[in-house]
């Protein structure tokens, strides 16, 4: 039995234009974004990859996302189930912070540890100030981050991946996941084996739909598929190269 995973990225945010460190900030997306999630909706039309079910964050812009893509593709009928877990990972300290001005401050390589490290987590956010979400009503009962790493991120993704979104892809569904580049590209490395130092150079585009066909295991045979693998491929470099 194959069973068939879809990946989305938010579109484009205001913030991601304005080139800050976002995290668990609820950023909604701009205009650039939203046609994004629509040109998305329109590649699984296209493709015929119908979602039967959506997994989404609990932030606007993944939501949204799933909304337009899904709404383009005739599916905005379908169930959805929504999960902290599939956050962005929390910045700690740095959400709300300029890219390009963090990386002149702290030099490249504390950049791109910050970034793209596997175990480097920032520096964690002071409690109650201005882009803290220890009092957001829809964390109540979650021990909100101060700060995260990739694989920290993995921890708290992988019981969901198992508990919610695996039985979902056992009961025969195509399963959209709308989420965001660091929460997917903690999934991506468990799917595709990706090893601790070379995820690192793994970006993942906005609003590019990337379809995953899995074994009984949920574990793929070959790796995933962007449905329009050209232009993935410019916009994940669009994303390495921001604060540049
Ligand atoms: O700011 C963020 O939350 C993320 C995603 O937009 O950025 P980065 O690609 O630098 O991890």
């Amino acid at each position: 039995m194959a069973y068939r995973l879809v990946l989305l990225r938010h579109g484009t945010s205001e913030w991601n234009t304005k080139n800050l460190f976002t995290g668990w900030v609820d950023i909604d997306l701009n205009d650039v974004g939203r046609e994004e999630a629509i040109r998305g909706g329109r590649m699984l039309a296209d493709a015929g990859v119908l979602p039967d079910v959506v997994h989404t964050s609990v932030l606007r812009r993944a939501i949204t996302t799933a909304n337009m893509a899904l709404d383009t593709c005739d599916r905005h009928w379908i169930p959805v189930r929504r999960s902290w877990r599939l956050n962005e990972r929390h910045y700690g300290a740095l959400q709300g912070l300029d890219k390009a001005a963090t990386r002149e401050r702290y030099g490249d390589e504390q950049f791109m540890l910050w970034r793209r490290s596997f175990d480097v987590p920032p520096p964690p956010i002071e409690v109650g100030s201005e882009y803290d979400q220890s009092g957001d009503p829809r964390y109540t009962g979650v021990e909100v981050p101060r700060t995260e790493c990739l694989k920290d991120v993995i921890a708290r993704m992988m019981p969901y991946w198992e508990s919610d979104i695996q039985p979902d892809l056992a009961a025969g569904r195509t399963v959209l996941v709308t989420a965001h580049g660091n929460s997917l590209r903690a999934l991506v490395k468990h799917l595709d084996r990706i090893s601790d130092e070379d995820i690192a150079a793994l970006n993942i585009p906005t609003g590019m739909p990337l379809v995953y066909e899995l074994g009984d295991d949920f574990m793929p045979s070959r790796p995933g598929e962007y449905l329009d693998p050209e232009a993935a491929a410019a916009a994940a470099e669009a994303v390495a190269n921001q604060g540049r």
